[in-house]
């Protein structure tokens, strides 16, 4: 296997040496540009144009994972795309959300709840792809409501309805895999950062594995056990070559 992995220890480790006293990356900012990033993996892998349909359905969670989707949805939106949120679970956890939800509503992006009806949105004739931006890398199995029904929808359409996951396919366990039955199988993934172990289980006939989060030297990815990812001139993502 080409790519380096961190395990899901690690990867929150990592997280917190970045936004600690000595690096003193905010949280915002990271997640700005992971979200950007995954942003440009959609308008990589589902190129928008003026004639094809250009709805894309982010679906995210309550913790940072689902923060990296709100963020997704408004460069997409910059970008030409149509996002539709839908945000079942907002964890009242940092105002920032809170704050990212007003800027969807600034750029007019429809802001879903759980009450909503989110699946006529599940309309491959209508929607481009689905942003899974529900659970990263603190994801504890096993899944609990709402995310399982959710989930349970987007497994019944991801072959018509590519599945883009951001970081961590949601509901694979982050060092194991998809050791749940009925998973998910996404068309994209976007590690951030650096893979971590779930990605190694991706079959490279069914997905395209991105890494994004460009906001780390040399020297740290080192620290950390792997190579910095060979980006191009300003992109904030790289694909990796299928194994
Ligand atoms: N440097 C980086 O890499 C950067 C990382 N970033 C992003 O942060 C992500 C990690 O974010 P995170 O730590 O907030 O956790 P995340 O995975 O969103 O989920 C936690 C939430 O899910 C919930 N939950 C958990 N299990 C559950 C279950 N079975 N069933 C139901 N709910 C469950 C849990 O709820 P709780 O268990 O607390 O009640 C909590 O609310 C990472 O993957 C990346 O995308 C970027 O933003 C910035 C740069
Ligand atoms: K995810």
């Amino acid at each position: 296997m080409s790519f380096k992995t961190i395990s899901s220890q690690l990867a929150a480790q990592l997280d917190k040496d970045l936004m600690g006293p000595e690096i003193g990356f905010t949280l915002e900012q990271l997640m700005e540009l992971a979200g950007l990033s995954v942003a440009e993996a959609v308008l990589k892998e589902f190129p928008y144009s003026k004639s094809r349909k250009s709805q894309v359905l982010v679906v995210a969670g309550p913790g940072n994972n689902g923060g990296d989707g709100l963020v997704c949805a408004r460069h997409l939106a910059l970008f030409g795309f149509n996002p539709v949120v839908f945000y079942p679970k907002r964890s009242s956890r940092t105002q920032f959300y809170g704050q990212l939800v007003n800027q969807l509503k600034f750029f007019q992006i429809p802001v879903l709840d759980g009450d909503d009806d989110w699946a006529q949105y599940l309309n491959p004739n209508e929607t481009l792809c689905v942003v899974d931006a529900i659970f990263g890398f603190s994801f504890k199995p096993p899944v609990r409501e709402p995310f399982g029904s959710i989930l349970q929808q987007l497994r019944q359409v991801q072959d018509q309805l590519p599945i883009v996951s951001v970081d961590i396919p949601t509901g694979w366990d982050v060092d194991e895999g998809p050791v749940e039955p009925n998973c998910i199988i996404p068309k994209v993934l976007v590690s951030l950062t650096v893979p971590k172990p779930c990605a190694r289980k991706i079959e490279s006939l069914e997905t395209q594995h991105y890494v994004g989060g460009r906001f780390v030297p040399r020297s740290f990815a080192n620290k950390y056990g792997f190579e910095p990812f060979a980006y191009e001139n300003a992109s904030q993502v790289v694909k990796l070559a299928p194994e």
